[in-house]
């Protein structure tokens, strides 16, 4: 049996679905309307919308019985999302990689496989609409453009998701997508016993540059800032805005001390980008630090809060100088 292998991007691809919010939630209706017609139009006994995490093959729609979620190892639909196209096994007997898989030995006895790899708008692949059947068979290529079709109506459904946790103007993600993505991180952090520190940010004085100098180039001191703080820090840290001109990141595997040097290293190339820009105004800004205590941040309104009322002093203190 081959197992699946994991694609160059995985980071980014299982940020890409954690911040979709989608995992081990409840069925919906927008996507069991598309395995229903899959398993019509197909006519096939098992059709399914699937997401591929971690170490597991998690079902969003499909589900036979009480099983909704398989190991990733076995999993075909971890092979489906290595490429873009339709992943097709037309019979498992017959396939070197499948013929002693245990999901083809033993139940559901697959013999047919087709996944269509669904991607979310920055081009990862998160999951498959598949079709499964107990008998081997070919899709013609009227069928693949169908099945084709359906999928594109399954990744519309996930890009509406994911637009529903972006910040819409600096395309960072917004206060729901940076929970969902903090929750999880913080949960690795936990398990590998690694630290993790919460940055809150405001904006100094911000108020000013739409004043004086007008929403559009406040706007686009906001995007300049958010492209500023992606940048500047690891793929795997979480950076969000929560509105106006507030910023959060969640630095993994960083504790207080490596948080305080990160934040100098921000500031010097801040000043940098002051300079650069020119712009007749400079961004400056006010930080909240705040390192994940397990004990005491087990909700993660608690540790937003202390983040928050340390950006605020901090606020305080620069005012005072
Ligand atoms: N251009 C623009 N302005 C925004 C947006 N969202 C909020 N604001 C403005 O951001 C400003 C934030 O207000 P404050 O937090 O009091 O701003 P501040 O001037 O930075 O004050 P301090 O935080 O005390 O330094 C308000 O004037 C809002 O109208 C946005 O999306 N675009």
């Amino acid at each position: 049996m081959l197992a699946p292998t994991t694609p160059l991007d995985e980071s980014v691809r299982l940020a890409t679905l954690r911040s979709l919010s989608i995992l081990d939630t409840a069925p919906e209706e927008r996507f069991d309307r598309l395995t229903r017609l899959a398993k019509r139009i197909f006519r096939v006994p098992v059709a399914m919308i699937t997401l591929v995490d971690v170490d597991r093959l998690w079902i969003k729609s499909g589900a036979e019985g009480e099983v909704c979620e398989t190991p990733r190892g076995t999993s075909f639909c971890g092979h489906a999302i290595l490429d873009d196209a339709i992943f097709l096994v037309p019979d498992t007997l017959e396939d070197h990689r499948f013929a002693d898989n245990p999901l083809v030995q033993g139940s559901p006895h697959i013999r047919f496989y087709a996944g269509y790899p669904l991607s979310t708008d920055n081009g990862m692949r998160v999951g498959s609409l598949c079709l499964m059947d107990q008998h081997p068979r070919l899709l013609n290529d009227e069928e693949r453009g169908l099945l084709r079709d359906l999928g594109r109506i399954a990744e519309q459904e996930l890009i509406a998701l994911q637009l529903a946790t972006l910040d819409e103007l600096t395309h960072l993600v917004n206060r729901r997508g940076f929970e969902a993505l903090a929750t999880y991180t913080l949960g690795v952090c936990r398990r590998m016993g690694k630290p993790a520190t919460l940055l809150f940010f405001d904006l100094n004085d911000f108020k000013e540059i739409n004043d004086e100098y007008g929403h559009a180039e406040g706007d686009r001191a906001l995007v300049e800032f958010a492209g500023f703080l992606r940048h500047s820090l690891r793929e795997s840290d979480a950076v969000g805005r929560l509105g106006g001109d507030e910023f959060v990141v969640l630095l993994n595997d960083a504790d207080r001390a490596r948080a305080v040097e990160i934040i100098a290293r921000l500031q010097h190339n801040l000043d940098e980008l002051n300079l650069r820009l020119n712009r007749g105004y400079d961004l400056r800004f006010s930080v909240g630090v705040t390192a994940f205590d397990a004990g005491r941040h087990e909700e993660f309104a608690t540790l937003m809060a202390e983040a928050d009322a340390a950006m605020y002093a901090h606020k305080q203190a620069l005012r005072k100088r």
